[in-house]
């Protein structure tokens, strides 16, 4: 084997090492994001139940704030994480919606 080929084989091996990691770090992304949309729609039935409106503003300003000191702890773009939680969020207050307009809210 010639040495360009061993540095192609030492590079493909990295590479799927690494990837095994980002398959590792998804598939807990997914269950942590299953979890949070659990407690998410328990909060939607709650707030139909209770007349309370699906967003709350000044709770998501906190949410912002928090969060984008963690990223900035952390070495993640706290721009990048405040667009994710806006994504997140957006999705959840979908839920709360069609939960609030199923109990005929
Ligand atoms: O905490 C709430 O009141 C929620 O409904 C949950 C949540 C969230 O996903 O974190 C979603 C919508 C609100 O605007 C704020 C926060």
């Amino acid at each position: 084997m010639n040495t360009t080929q061993a540095t192609q084989d030492a590079a493909q091996s990295k590479l799927e090492e690494l990837r095994r990691s980002i398959d590792n770090i998804d598939a807990a992304l997914i269950y942590m994001l299953a979890e949070r949309f659990r407690h998410t729609q328990a909060v939607g039935k709650l707030k139909a139940t209770n007349h309370m409106p699906p967003a709350d503003p000044a709770r998501e300003a906190r949410q912002v704030a928090r969060l984008r000191q963690l990223a900035q702890s952390a070495q993640l773009d706290p721009d990048f994480a405040e667009k994710f939680l806006a994504f997140i969020i957006r999705e959840v207050i979908r839920h709360h919606e069609a939960i609030a307009a199923s109990e005929g809210r």
